[in-house]
């Protein structure tokens, strides 16, 4: 096998530390990325759920709001969860005035949509391209997509919501994988990258 990807876990806010245990359980190098250098280092990124208003803000104190942009627009391999899958909306409904996105998937992402309905649940769900069955999601105040581009293929869909995409190297769901201990979406999302070598 080739050496494994190095993938980068973008750290300004939200729940890094579960998205480094699963990527090094799914064969990557990760490492937390706060600083424009740092990003330059990793072969691909996730962006981890928490607080997209909060993360937004942090990113353009950090000074990493065009490095990110410039990277995903350079089609590095990028994967959102929740938080992390507003951050690559082209566009948002129910964002803060001021809220930044990086783009990168031609979606409307409503934020909160399931957050209005329940806080917090999780749901089995048939995700395509993953085998093995259902894989479990955890939601918490998720977003969910409203509409996508042609370009955007849809693996997941929950209670007729769209919930998981992903358009050419960047993958977004609403739910965290990263907390269930099931490795198996941070696995496709390393295939993704290596594919992409
Ligand atoms: N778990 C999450 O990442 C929640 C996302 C949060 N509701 C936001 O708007 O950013």
């Amino acid at each position: 096998m080739n050496n494994p990807p190095v993938i980068g876990v973008l750290a300004l806010q939200g729940d890094v530390r579960e998205h480094l245990i699963a990527l090094a359980a799914a064969d990557a190098v990760a490492r937390p990325v706060r600083r424009p250098e740092e990003l330059a280092e990793v072969d691909a990124l996730v962006i981890p759920g928490g607080e997209s208003t909060t993360m937004s803000k942090l990113a353009v104190l950090f000074g990493m709001l065009e490095p990110l942009r410039e990277r995903v627009r350079g089609g590095m391999p990028v994967y959102g969860t929740c938080a992390g899958m507003i951050m690559l909306a082209d566009k948002l409904l129910d964002g803060r005035e001021d809220q930044e996105t990086l783009g990168g998937i031609d979606m409307i992402v409503r934020r909160n949509a399931f957050g209005r309905q329940n806080e917090s649940f999780e749901a089995s769900i048939d995700f395509a391209g993953i085998d093995g069955g259902p894989v479990e999601g955890v939601f918490i105040r998720a977003p969910w997509v409203e509409s996508v581009g042609a370009e955007v293929r849809v693996l997941a869909t929950y209670d007729g919501h769209t919930v998981a995409v992903r358009q050419g190297n960047v993958l977004a769901t609403s739910f965290h994988p990263e907390l269930t201990g099931d490795d198996r979406v941070h696995a496709y999302f390393v295939d993704m990258v290596r594919a992409g070598r």
